[in-house]
Parts: C-alpha cells; sequence; structure tokens
C-alpha cells in the first residue's frame, strides 16, 4: 500500500478546504483524521475538507450517480458532516477542472444537499445554483457576551441564524460558539452571521461557522444572509418577480448573489487552487488515533 496520499489546498473568498482526490472512495477519513489534516499547527490547515469521491462509489451519493459523476463528502473542520458547503462546491468544481476531469462551462456535483449545477466560466469566477431558501418561522436571539440580537432562521439546506447588528466589532472575537435560543430552532447547531449595511443592497458580514469556528467566509451564510437582508427590506422576487442580486462582503472577498423568481438562487465568487502535495500515511493513521 502507498505510504503518501496526494492531497491540495483551495479557497474560495479565503474559506479554505484541504482536498483529498479519492475517486474510488478507498481513503479512510475519520472525523480525527479530518480534525487532523485541518488543523492550523499540526496539520494542512483548513476551515474544512472536500473528499472528492465518484458518486458511484460513495454510499450516500449513488443515487445520484446517474445525474453526477462526482460526489462533494464536505468535513467541517473538527471532523463533523455537513450538508453543504457553498464555497466547498465551488471550490471543488475548480478543483476537477485543475485535475482535467471538466471542462469550462456547466457541470453538476452531488451533495448532501443534493445536486448542485455549477459554471465555471471563461473570467475565473464560479458561479453554483444553490437552490432554494427556506424561512423557519419563530423567534431566535443570537448572542456574543451581554450582547443579544434578533435572528433571522434561513435553511439554505444547512441552518444559519442571520442577525442584523450596528456595527461588525460587536461581534467580538467570536472564538466560541454564539448562544442561541430556543435551543429546539437548531437541533444540530447553526452558522452564525453577523450583518451590516453598505449600501443599497450590499451588505457585509462575519461568520462562526458551525464545526470551523470563525472563518473568512461562507457561502451558504452570504445566500442566507442576502435571503434575510432582501425581507427584511421588503423584497420578494416571487412577489414582484424580477431578481434580486446582493452584494455580499466578508472578510475574505465578496460574493454577489442571486434571488429569482422561483426562488432559486445563484451565488457567484472566485475558487482558487493554491498548492498540491502529499499527506504521511502513518502520520494520519497515528493523528486520528
Ligand atoms: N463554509 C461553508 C459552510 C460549511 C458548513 C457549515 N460549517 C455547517 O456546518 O453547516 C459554505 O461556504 O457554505
Amino acid at each position: 500500500m502507498t505510504t503518501r496520499i496526494a492531497f491540495l489546498k483551495g479557497h474560495g473568498t479565503e474559506n479554505d478546504f484541504v482536498i483529498v482526490p479519492d475517486p474510488e472512495n478507498a481513503i479512510d477519513l475519520p472525523p480525527a483524521a479530518v480534525a487532523a489534516l485541518c488543523d492550523r499547527r499540526a496539520g494542512i490547515g483548513g476551515d474544512g475538507l472536500l473528499h472528492v469521491v465518484r458518486s458511484a462509489k460513495h454510499p450516500e451519493a449513488q443515487h445520484m450517480a446517474a445525474e453526477a459523476e462526482w460526489f462533494m463528502d464536505y468535513r467541517n473542520g473538527d471532523g463533523s458532516v455537513a450538508e453543504m458547503c457553498g464555497n466547498g462546491v465551488r471550490v471543488f468544481a475548480r478543483y476537477l477542472q485543475h485535475a482535467g476531469l471538466v471542462t469550462e462551462g456547466d457541470l453538476a456535483i452531488a451533495t448532501r444537499g443534493g445536486v448542485k449545477t455549477v459554471h465555471l466560466a471563461k473570467d475565473g469566477d464560479v458561479t453554483v445554483g444553490m437552490g432554494k431558501a427556506r424561512l423557519p418561522e419563530g423567534d431566535v436571539q443570537v448572542s456574543v457576551g451581554e450582547r443579544s440580537w434578533p435572528a433571522r432562521n434561513v435553511n439554505m439546506g444547512n441552518p444559519h441564524a442571520v442577525a442584523f447588528v450596528e456595527d461588525l466589532a460587536h461581534a467580538g472575537t467570536l472564538y466560541d460558539a454564539p448562544p442561541f435560543s430556543p435551543a429546539s430552532a437548531y437541533p444540530d447547531g447553526v452558522n452564525v452571521e453577523f450583518v451590516v449595511d453598505r449600501g443599497p443592497r450590499h451588505v457585509a458580514l462575519r461568520v462562526h461557522e458551525r464545526g470551523s469556528g470563525e472563518t473568512r467566509s461562507c457561502g451558504t451564510g452570504a445566500c442566507a444572509v442576502a435571503v434575510a437582508t432582501a425581507r427584511r427590506d421588503g423584497v420578494d422576487p416571487a412577489v414582484t418577480g424580477t431578481p434580486a442580486t446582493y452584494t455580499v462582503d466578508v472578510p475574505g472577498g465578496t460574493l454577489v448573489i442571486t434571488e429569482r423568481p422561483d426562488g432559486e438562487i445563484e451565488m457567484t465568487g472566485p475558487a482558487v487552487i493554491v498548492a498540491e502535495g502529499e499527506i504521511d500515511r502513518e502520520w494520519l493513521e497515528s493523528a486520528a488515533r
């Protein structure tokens, strides 16, 4: 058995990922191995990990194999599994292009949140069809230290709490996950976005991601923020019949989000591969013990 495992490193608006190509789903990646790889001091470092597997070879994706050849087996930096990662799927597409497995244009990628259509543009940006947002009813509150804010519950396949704040600095250091209530709103935890206005249909966010901590971008979070901001502004494309586009600044760049009258959301932004290397299999096995 080979003692080396190939990896790449990539990011989308500085939401960074360790990429492990494994077409046959032959590499064991238990949560401790993922956490070791994502560790920024003792490992490679990343907000999450993209395990690249043929859909037909992964038990969670076989039912999507006819539509999408590749499955994004996404993990958070702590090793936990999440339903969807918006920046991850754009970086995943960039990896497939980098590896010569796809070319510019449209492709389908299987995720735990269903099959997503991705467009690799000539200019280098990557657009992904993120599906529709769900807006569960009910009041939600999030806190940081002594401060609390009402938050909008938005589900983009994964759960988000979107709080409008006066100043992004009010979110503090965000070392810890912001407490939320009621607990029943998010039985599996939540990603929390803090948002300020920057101009007409233009906002900026900071995010604390479930399973990763504060990150410099979150694609599903940016979509949740665009929808929450639109509704706050009284904008609903399903009512007006016209698409609504929001620019969302994140600490690591800018994402552009469009919600269409049928509720479908598209997100566009950069996705970059920055490095390639090899993981020592013995180290990984011992780190995972
Ligand atoms: N960074 C991601 C979201 C990753 C999953 C999230 N941490 C969760 O647990 O739901 C994105 O770009 O969407």
